[in-house]
């Protein structure tokens, strides 16, 4: 049986009366991709938030593999193995795009013990890297000078240098062209299995792209979970989420 990754456990928060999560319990295995689906104001980034530390929970608990995590302070929960890309980019403007994931392998304390034997294992992360987010013909190139697609594929290629247990992305196509998005699901699929994902995402086209396993959120608790066909044919899901126009 696959190690279970996160498990998320009767989780909620309560904002004065307003409960904008309450009781979802989730399970993500190693290796999984998992896509929360949901209407906005569905709770999809609240829940992202109390996973990641940004938000306190006011019930529930959450587990990353065997240590609970629930309620720590941001950074610790960082430091623990829960890696979050915003939509707002935190790369280096003025290093290329190599140097910017040299820097970001360097904070990963695993890395830094490798370096006793060498740059060599740094230099192949790096190059492994820069093949997974197709950068490879832009490592030379200052970080200012990417577009928008390619700012948050390097983006999303610090995070993975830091290699998380579970990694969290919100609307990870939010801006980009037709094009774009089409190689950030390339990127994705090329991701399933070497590592945990939890993707919140609106753009149906993407998610057909990328799902396996789909959660739906609908007034901040799981309404239901399967994988892309079962969740477009399930009349409850067309009725909450989608409306009378289906998913799409
Ligand atoms: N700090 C807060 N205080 C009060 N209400 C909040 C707070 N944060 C979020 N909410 C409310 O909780 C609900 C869920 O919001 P959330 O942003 O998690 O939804 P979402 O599914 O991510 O939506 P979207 O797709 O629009 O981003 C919304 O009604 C929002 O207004």
């Amino acid at each position: 049986m696959a190690q279970v990754a996160l498990t998320i456990d009767g989780l909620g928060v309560d904002f004065g009366g307003f409960k904008a999560v309450n009781n979802v319990s989730l399970t993500i295995e190693e290796g999984e991709l998992r896509v929360l689906l949901g209407a906005n104001g569905a709770g999809k980034t609240t829940l992202m938030d109390l996973v990641s530390g940004k938000t306190k929970s006011t019930e529930g608990r959450v587990f990353l593999r065997d240590t609970e995590i629930t309620n720590w302070e941001e950074h610790k929960i960082a430091r623990a193995g829960v890696g979050r890309k915003f939509q707002i980019p935190s790369v280096f403007k003025d290093l290329t795009v190599r140097r910017n994931l040299e820097v970001a392998s360097c904070r990963n304390p695993a890395v830094l013990a490798n370096l006793r034997f060498g740059f060599a294992k740094e230099a192949r992360d790096v190059d492994r890297v820069l093949e997974l987010i197709g950068l490879t013909e832009e490592a030379n190139r200052l970080a200012a000078y990417l577009s928008h697609g390619q700012t948050q594929w390097l983006e999303l290629g610090l995070l993975i240098t830091q290699n998380p247990k579970v990694i969290l992305l919100d609307e990870p196509t939010a801006g980009m062209t037709q094009a774009e998005t089409h190689k950030t699901s390339e990127i994705v699929n090329s991701l399933k299995g070497k590592h945990t994902l939890i993707v919140v995402e609106h753009d149906m086209a993407f998610v057909r792209e990328i799902a396996e396993r789909i959660t739906v959120l609908h007034l901040g608790a799981v309404l239901a979970e399967g994988n892309v066909e079962e969740i477009e044919t399930n009349p409850k899901v067309r009725e909450a989420y989608l409306g009378s126009k289906g998913i799409g």
